[in-house]
């Protein structure tokens, strides 16, 4: 056994998972609470194991909370149950004050752990009962987390005990979970239940009707951008785990990243998106500005063609910029030095191509926070519009939902880094329905019949799923 600071380390050799939970477990009950003379104080009991299929890991505990997090690149997973300490806030407010909430919060916590979670997308919505448990934002620190990262896999447990809490039960309840891991690694993955009713809120109808309201901002020289969504209510005929998106998810190699927070049993908020928000590491900032589309649908997967296209599309291009621009700017005022790609480029999807342009920033001491880089970047014009402020308030005029966690940063946080994507191509799962959310970005000369044809392929992938086509 090692113990370097908090963190116990029971064998240096990868482990089968059950020989680690074992380890864990042995590591757990020697530990010795009369040693710890602070609080809140956290341990961290740390094995490496041989590699696991993580999504089918998660799926056999029945331990709630249950968080999943994959990013594009695939060289981070992190699929966590339980929760050691989570952090949650509910008051309706500004989301610049959720924002530094949450990193003031944090600023008090143990700097070698993760938290996974989400924010709203506008925290002065109203409430709204579909959305009644993700409130202004929620992240967890998990009980017990499988990782994999730079081609390494560990089962990590955390012990957290704040003032006043009693170490022992703190320590039998983490033993417990152990206990009652399952550890097959084989599962039978069942079926998806039959979908009995699509319907979209708004209708296309409504939809048309609220993009000419768009169209006629930008005509008045009121607006210049707006992103308006749509929500598709799925009815099926029984409850199911949501996490059964994310196996049955039939593109490994997709770029996209994937997050499912599933605060109790089935009932969940999922994400396959491309668009990464940020990620910071101390100073450094990685962002992008990805936005205007390409149809694959009528290309037999055809790369090439789909580029020309959108390398060529004034409509997309401009669309593009405006996101560009922004971000360019937003992040002036925080940074020492911002380095936007000049060369437009262009990411590949399964049914779609995107715009993309990638940023990297390095941020001056006095703003290397993510309540800065939060307040700065969220919402991009890529899932608000411009001007900011104001299409704040037009999508909650013209869009007939709450848009809830849909296009809000998604992702993990800790003190010194974190990786937030923006949380579109994404669905509530609620028992047996599921709401999916995704949205198109309107400027000038936006035909909403072909945003709304736009809108379809961004939940395509989902739809499959749903209706058990993938295959
Ligand atoms: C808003 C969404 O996607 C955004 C809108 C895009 C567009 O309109 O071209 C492209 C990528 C995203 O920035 C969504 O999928 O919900
Ligand atoms: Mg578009």
């Amino acid at each position: 056994m090692r113990k370097q600071q908090n963190i116990i380390i029971p064998e240096e050799e990868p482990l089968p998972i059950d020989r680690a939970v074992a380890a864990l477990r042995k590591a757990i009950q020697a530990y010795d609470p009369s040693a710890v003379n602070r609080s809140p104080a956290l341990c961290i009991f740390r094995q490496r194991v041989l590699p696991a299929d993580p999504l089918i890991w998660l799926f056999r505990q029945r331990v709630f909370p249950r968080v999943f997090w994959m990013n594009r690149e695939k060289d981070c997973t992190l699929a966590g149950i339980g929760s050691a300490d989570w952090i949650r806030h509910e008051a309706r407010g500004s989301n610049s004050d959720s924002f530094d909430l949450l990193v003031r919060t944090l600023s008090e916590k143990d700097p070698a752990v993760r938290y996974i979670g989400g924010f709203r997308f506008n925290n002065m919505e109203n409430q709204d009962e579909t959305w009644s448990a993700f409130p202004s934002f929620s992240f967890v620190l998990p009980l017990v987390l499988y990782a994999e990262e730079k081609d390494c896999s560990w089962l990590s447990c955390h012990l957290y005990v704040k003032k006043g809490e009693d170490i022992g039960r703190k320590k039998t309840g983490l033993l417990q979970t152990l206990e009652a891991l399952d550890l097959r690694a084989d599962a039978a993955i069942p079926e998806i239940p039959g979908l009995k009713q699509v319907s979209c809120i708004p209708d296309r109808k409504l939809w048309v009707e609220g993009c000419r309201k768009a169209l006629g901002l930008f005509a008045s020289g009121e607006m210049d951008k707006i992103m308006l969504a749509r929500r598709t209510v799925l009815e099926f005929s029984d409850s199911f785990s949501p996490l059964l998106y994310l196996i049955r998810y039939p593109y490994p190699r997709n770029a996209t990243f994937r997050f499912c927070y599933e605060p109790m049993e089935n009932h969940a908020f999922i994400s396959f998106t491309p668009e990464r928000l940020y990620r910071r590491d101390g100073q450094m900032i990685l962002t992008e500005a990805l936005a205007g589309t390409c149809l694959k649908e009528s290309m037999n997967g055809n790369d090439l063609h789909a580029s020309e296209i959108l390398l060529n599309s004034e409509k997309d291009i401009r669309e593009h910029g405006f996101v560009k621009e922004a971000i360019f700017r937003e992040l002036q005022p925080v940074s020492s030095s911002v380095e936007m790609e000049e060369n437009l480029r262009v990411l590949q999807l399964n049914r779609l191509a995107h715009l993309y342009t990638c940023c990297k920033a390095t941020l001056k001491p006095e703003y290397s926070s993510d309540s800065a880089v939060l307040s700065v970047l969220h919402p991009t014009p890529a899932v608000g519009g411009v001007p900011k402020e104001d299409a704040m308030q037009h999508i909650m005029d013209l869009e007939p939902f709450c848009r809830g966690w849909y296009a809000a940063p998604v992702g993990w946080i800790s003190r010194d880094s974190a990786e937030f994507s923006v949380g579109i191509r994404s669905a509530l799962v609620t028992e047996e329905f599921t709401n999916l959310y995704s949205g198109a970005g309107l400027v000038e000369g936006s035909d909403p019949d072909l945003e709304w044809d736009e809108i379809e392929q961004k939940i395509g992938d989902l739809m499959a799923i749903a209706r058990g086509s993938h295959e």
